[in-house]
């Protein structure tokens, strides 16, 4: 049975409200995704490398689960680098020792995730690949 909650424009249940703020939030999160795809060239050379290595790995029938693990790190990695890089000018438009570690370590977070990525798919992808040929 749904719960009648008293919202300023009408009586709305809660299913509708925490629906209406789901909405809400995914719409936020996809113009986020949106602008770091039209902005950060680095986040669609990620996506294509996660989406070859994804597909290598359903044509090899390698386990999934390390690869979107991975591919999920790497990409989520790059929209935080994203929005401390966004901050950063915000707070700091002119150069200062700290704002150049916050985006130098930032850069590395993404860095590491992307080696230790490319040897998971190293180690997953290939023995399977040289299997099926
Ligand atoms: N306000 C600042 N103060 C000091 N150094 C800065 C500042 N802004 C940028 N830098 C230096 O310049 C580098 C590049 O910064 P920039 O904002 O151009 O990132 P970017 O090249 O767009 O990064 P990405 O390729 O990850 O998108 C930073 O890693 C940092 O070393």
């Amino acid at each position: 049975m749904s719960v009648p909650l008293v919202s300023p424009k009408r009586e709305e249940t809660a299913a509708e409200w925490l629906g209406a703020r789901w909405w809400r939030s995914m719409r936020f999160a996809m113009a986020g995704l949106s602008f770091a795809w039209r902005t950060q060239a680095n986040f669609r050379i990620e996506t294509a490398c996660a989406a070859l290595a994804l597909g290598l790995a359903v044509w090899a029938r390698a386990p999934l689960a390390p690869i979107l693990l991975t591919c999920a790190l790497v990409l989520s990695l790059e929209l935080v680098n994203t929005a401390i890089e966004a901050l950063v000018d915000l707070a700091s438009p002119e150069l200062h020792p700290l704002a150049k570690v916050a985006k130098d370590v930032a850069a590395a977070a993404v860095l590491i995730a992307s080696i230790f990525a490319v040897i998971v798919a190293l180690a997953e992808l290939m023995p399977k690949i040289l299997l099926r040929l």
